[in-house]
């Protein structure tokens, strides 16, 4: 499952993201940059601290890509016995060469190589980090005051990092401004773990200290294993993690939730003039959800429309699609891959055939024979290939 990994600056820092839940205590100074190295007496007093408590890790420095210096300071983070070291590739003509200068290292610790998403990254590097014998890559971003992951790396383009990562071997991870919302949209990436900072934060300043209030706000949106035995609440993203539809049974009844008049550059259509080039589509979603709570709160107790148009988003980028039909379905499967969604209406509509809008719409709804029972354990473990792949959904 994905894990929750919480930048912390001091000892004090990590008792605090250890009590809020955090899985990876990081340690980074948020005052000295993206990548703010910490004093490694400190990060070894960290370390110490934190004994079995959580894994640990700890960054190099906002460094220059030269091939020594990033080897002198990731051996240096490494002495700390720090769990892991994440080392920053900025873009450099040097930064395979960098890569290859810590792969003695890489056989007495585990590295993760941090690329940046506001800084053109070259996904090039990940074979290098894995001829290199890294043990993971992470997406974050550069500037803190310059938007957050989404908005550098839209959803459609996450799969291509995950995928390709891991196919390496890499483990992966996200990171970069992420807010709560953000949550529900990376987590059907299943990336190996979330990284936060600013959102841990008095304010949402990740120069400022961390709050516990903050960790367990974000901790709550990040499903964890529970010990055999501990009861919990519903929690219908642990459910839908571990491949579970809760059913119609939810006593308190469904909200509509919509996307209306999404208007995106599709390649489709049958005929050969349509084949080249793009056309506007429109979209009108509605899906059916189950309530959870009467006094909805945060990102637990919501289904995000962000969702529905991070799939279809995803599902167009795929490339040319013959039939409205077709995209129809496949948008409708992406939004019943959420198991609190029962019915989904979906319209598609080209608008540039006719004098008006000409297309589909479809209504489909969630299997009952699927609607309470584990999903085959193939289909629950499986990386989608994006957020609503379909490979997940079930509909009539
Ligand atoms: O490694 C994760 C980062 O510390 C994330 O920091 P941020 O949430 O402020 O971008």
């Amino acid at each position: 499952m994905t894990k929750m990994l919480a930048s912390v600056a001091d000892a004090a820092e990590a008792e605090i993201a250890l009590s809020g839940g955090a899985d990876i205590v990081d340690l980074k100074d948020p005052k000295a940059g993206a990548l703010g190295a910490v004093e490694p007496a400190v990060i070894g007093q960290v370390v110490a601290a934190v004994a079995s408590r959580a894994a640990t890790s700890a960054v190099c420095g906002d460094l220059p890509m030269v091939p020594e210096i990033i080897a002198r300071q990731a051996e240096e983070i490494a002495s700390t016995k720090v769990d892991y070291v994440k080392i920053g590739f900025f873009p450099s003509a040097d930064a395979r060469a960098c890569a290859e200068a810590v792969t003695s290292l890489a056989r007495r610790s585990k590295l993760i190589a941090v690329l940046f998403a506001d800084l053109a990254p070259d996904l090039g590097l990940l074979q290098a980090f894995a001829a290199s014998g890294f043990h993971g890559v992470m997406m974050d971003t550069a500037d803190k005051t310059g938007g957050r992951l989404l908005q550098h790396l839209p959803p459609e383009r996450i799969p291509a990092f995950i995928e390709a990562a891991r196919a390496l071997g890499l483990k992966t991870g996200l990171a970069g401004s992420l807010e709560a919302p953000d949550i529900p949209r990376l987590l059907p990436f299943h990336p190996d773990y979330l990284g936060f900072r600013g959102a841990l934060c008095d304010h949402s300043d990740r120069t400022a200290g961390v709050s516990e209030e903050a960790v367990r706000h974000i901790r709550a949106l990040i499903p964890e294993e529970r010990p055999a035995g501990r009861s919990a609440t519903v929690d219908y993203r642990l459910l839908a993690a571990r491949g579970y539809s809760p059913g119609a049974d939810s006593g308190l009844g469904t909200d509509k939730i919509f996307v209306r008049d999404f208007v995106l550059p599709v390649h489709i259509g049958a005929y050969s003039f349509e084949h080249g080039h793009t056309q506007r589509v429109r979209f009108d979603v509605t899906a059916d959800v189950l309530r959870v709570t009467n006094a909805p709160e945060d990102m637990r107790h919501v289904v995000s429309y962000d969702l529905i148009m991070d799939g279809i988003r995803t599902i167009v980028s795929h490339g040319h699609v013959e039939l409205s039909e077709t995209l129809a379905e496949q948008v409708a499967a992406h939004v019943l891959e959420d198991p609190r969604v029962m019915r989904v209406t979906v319209r598609v509509e080209k608008l540039e055939l006719g004098p008006g809008g000409v297309g589909v719409e479809i209504e489909r709804k969630r299997a009952k024979q699927q609607s309470s029972h584990a999903r085959p354990p193939a289909a629950a473990s499986a990386g989608p290939e994006f957020p609503g792949s379909g490979k997940k959904g079930a509909s009539t």
